[in-house]
């Protein structure tokens, strides 16, 4: 199976990227953002960490984490931001390896990670066939957050700060989508870039698939324990 990595800045267009490859090309994306959701609801390990580390003054009324309140500790300072990683990202990297096995034992033959901190962890790229940065300049960039979020300049320059800059992204980018003019331009560099992503899939070779067999097995062993 194809793993294919999509990154880029925050707001430069992943989710509408993920989206266009969801629904229009019927490629399955594991969406790290989304799962970092799941993995901090109230009772999961990760979601108990939290409360260890920022006290329960982090919880809404319902009990469920603040996510304003804890987007504002962490923007703006990378000690808690490095805390918060520690406690979210061993549960995410579990979930989207769980996800991935799913995928290949589906028969998908090509899957897309989408991860806004791919270059930033650096642990994922090793599996990746490509990576693809979604772009748009800086200044676009900014001018999207603060429209999408509803956010001041500064806290919109301070999420910024805490990523790698979108153009050393792009330097690291083995292919680029440009997501700086329409979402038709947008849509069809994604249609281009993925028929031609498409094709470096190749039948395995039967030590391949007997390889794949015994890491599937001992991998669906490893992430079936959480549900013993
Ligand atoms: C701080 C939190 C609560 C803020 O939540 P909020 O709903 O406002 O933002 P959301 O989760 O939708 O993230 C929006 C974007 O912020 C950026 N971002 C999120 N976390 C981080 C981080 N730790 N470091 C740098 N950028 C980050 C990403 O580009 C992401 O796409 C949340 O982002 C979080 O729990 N972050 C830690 C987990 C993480 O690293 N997630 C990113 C993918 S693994
Ligand atoms: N080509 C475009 N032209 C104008 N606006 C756009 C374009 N692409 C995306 N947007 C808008 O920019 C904002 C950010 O897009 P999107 O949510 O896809 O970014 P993202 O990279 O997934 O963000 P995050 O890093 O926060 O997950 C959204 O409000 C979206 O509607």
């Amino acid at each position: 199976m194809l793993l294919i990595g999509l990154t880029g800045g925050i707001a430069t267009g992943k989710s509408t990227v993920s989206k266009m490859l969801q629904d229009e090309l019927k490629i399955p994306v594991i969406d790290a953002d989304l799962i970092a959701r799941q993995v901090v609801e109230p009772g999961k390990p990760a979601y108990k960490q939290i409360v260890q580390i920022f006290g329960r003054e982090i919880l809404l009324p319902d009990q469920t984490i603040n996510r304003d309140a804890l987007g504002k500790l962490i923007f703006n300072d990378a000690d808690k931001r490095r805390q918060l990683n520690g406690a979210v990202h061993p549960a995410v990297f579990r979930e989207m390896f769980r996800q991935i096995l799913k995928c290949y034992i589906r028969g998908e033959r090509i899957a897309v990670l989408d991860v806004p901190l791919l270059f930033e962890g650096g642990q994922l790229l090793r599996y990746l066939r490509r990576v693809v940065v979604v772009y748009c300049d800086e200044q676009a960039e900014l001018q999207r957050l603060m429209a999408r979020n509803s956010m001041s300049e500064a806290d919109a320059r301070s999420r910024m700060n805490a990523q790698m800059s979108i153009e050393e992204k792009r330097r690291r980018a083995d292919i680029v989508i440009d997501n700086s003019g329409s979402l038709e331009a947008t849509r069809n560099q994604v249609r281009a870039v993925f028929a031609e992503l498409q094709t470096l899939w190749t039948i395995p070779s039967p030590a391949v698939l007997a390889a794949s067999a015994v890491a599937v097995a001992s991998g669906w062993y490893y992430f079936s324990r959480d549900a013993r």
